[in-house]
């Protein structure tokens, strides 16, 4: 006797089903760039003729980049956005990405949630899932995108000349507080008040990747005058860091130009330091510019609605300083969020 079959139309179950059920989305389908998304061994992505690939990877693993009870959708909006900000720190434009997938269980609950807060960020950046890999483990995200860029417009950290401006689009710290407040933390709950939490717990959950701001520095950057660029994910003294490191320069910001969020207003000063400087997961941007940019970059910042601070200064002398407003100099470590230190 034959077993009775599924009727063809009946949601698959497992595997197959959960991409089918969650991660299929026509919609977002882009011909030109996506020759061949989901479904085959491969896609098949179309760049631009004349331009570049840019890739990135970004992992989310839980325990270490979230909490086990953070809320699905903006998990799901953080593992893109993370990504994101690495191709609006080389200027480049998405073309799609990937998603690796492992989840202890499959939960169609929280599986629809999490796909409405990474579709809502692919929709509103154009940016198709264009394939990736589910397994069953412990719940660890990894995205990796694909975006494209004119090879002489990449925003390269090897780019810093002495002289040059440094810029920090809208400002960091925020999500450093978020997760000192949610940990509980005396120096974050005793100097801030209650209603803070809502707005800084935001910008640690639901950071803002800042492409059209990166892709109009792109359309700036100049081989004789250049642009570098780097997204804020591990702190701003660590990320200037590699700029540094890989321009061969050293820095001088200025602790009077660093805006301060209204949340941070009340921190002592030290812990202020940590939060602008030190503390991580902002996923804004620092460049660097000549200052024969400054009209040019002001008015990218204006059409983009991004805020602008410009920071301090590259010079031909090694190590990053921090100028405080009295004229005293302190020595910053260039050294971030380190998973091993
Ligand atoms: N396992 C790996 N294999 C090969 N290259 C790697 C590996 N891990 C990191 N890299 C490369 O090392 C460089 C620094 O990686 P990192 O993850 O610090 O990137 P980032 O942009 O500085 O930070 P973030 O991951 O927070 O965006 C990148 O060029 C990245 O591609
Ligand atoms: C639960 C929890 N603990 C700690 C943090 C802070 N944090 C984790 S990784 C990272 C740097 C960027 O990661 P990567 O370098 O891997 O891209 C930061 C600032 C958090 N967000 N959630
Ligand atoms: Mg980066």
């Amino acid at each position: 006797m034959s077993q009775p079959t599924r009727p063809t139309d009946a949601p698959a179950p497992g595997e197959f089903g959960l991409i089918a059920r969650h991660f299929k989305r026509p919609g977002l389908a882009r011909p030109v760039q996506v020759a061949l998304g989901i479904g085959d061994d491969c896609a098949l992505l179309t760049p631009t003729p004349g331009h570049q690939l840019a890739i990135s990877s970004d992992m989310l693993v839980q325990g270490r980049h979230f909490f086990p009870d953070v809320d699905p959708a903006s998990l799901g909006h953080k593992a893109l956005a993370v990504n994101l900000s690495d191709l609006a720190a080389m200027g480049a434009s998405p073309l799609g990405f990937t998603l690796a997938l492992a989840l202890p269980e499959i939960d169609d609950v929280w599986l629809a949630a999490f796909a409405s807060g990474l579709f809502g960020l692919a929709e509103a950046h154009a940016c198709p899932l264009v394939g990736g890999d589910t397994t069953r483990g412990p719940l660890n995200i990894c995205v990796t995108v694909f975006g494209e860029v004119r090879p002489d417009r990449a925003l390269r950290r090897d780019a810093a000349r002495p002289g040059h401006d440094i810029y920090l689009s809208g400002c960091t710290g925020e999500a450093r507080l978020a997760l000192a407040l949610m940990q509980n933390t005396s120096w974050a709950t005793e100097n801030t008040t209650e209603n803070a939490l809502k707005q800084v717990r935001t910008r640690l959950e639901r950071p803002s990747p800042r492409l059209a701001m990166g892709q109009a520095l792109a359309a700036i950057t100049q081989g004789s005058s250049p642009i570098a660029a780097i997204d804020i994910s591990d702190g701003v003294a660590g990320d200037l860091g590699h700029i540094l490191a890989a321009s061969g320069t050293g820095a001088e910001l200025h602790w009077a130009e660093l805006p301060v969020a209204p949340a941070l207003a009340h921190l002592p000063r030290a812990w202020q330091e940590e939060c602008l400087l030190r503390g991580g997961d902002d996923y804004e941007l620092v460049f660097t510019a000549s200052p024969g940019h400054r009209d040019a970059i002001v008015a990218a910042a204006k059409a983009c609605h991004t805020s602008l601070h410009r920071i301090g200064q590259i010079t031909a002398g090694p190590g990053l300083t921090l100028l405080d407003p009295s004229g005293q100099r302190t020595a910053l470590v260039t050294r971030g969020f380190d998973h091993f230190a």
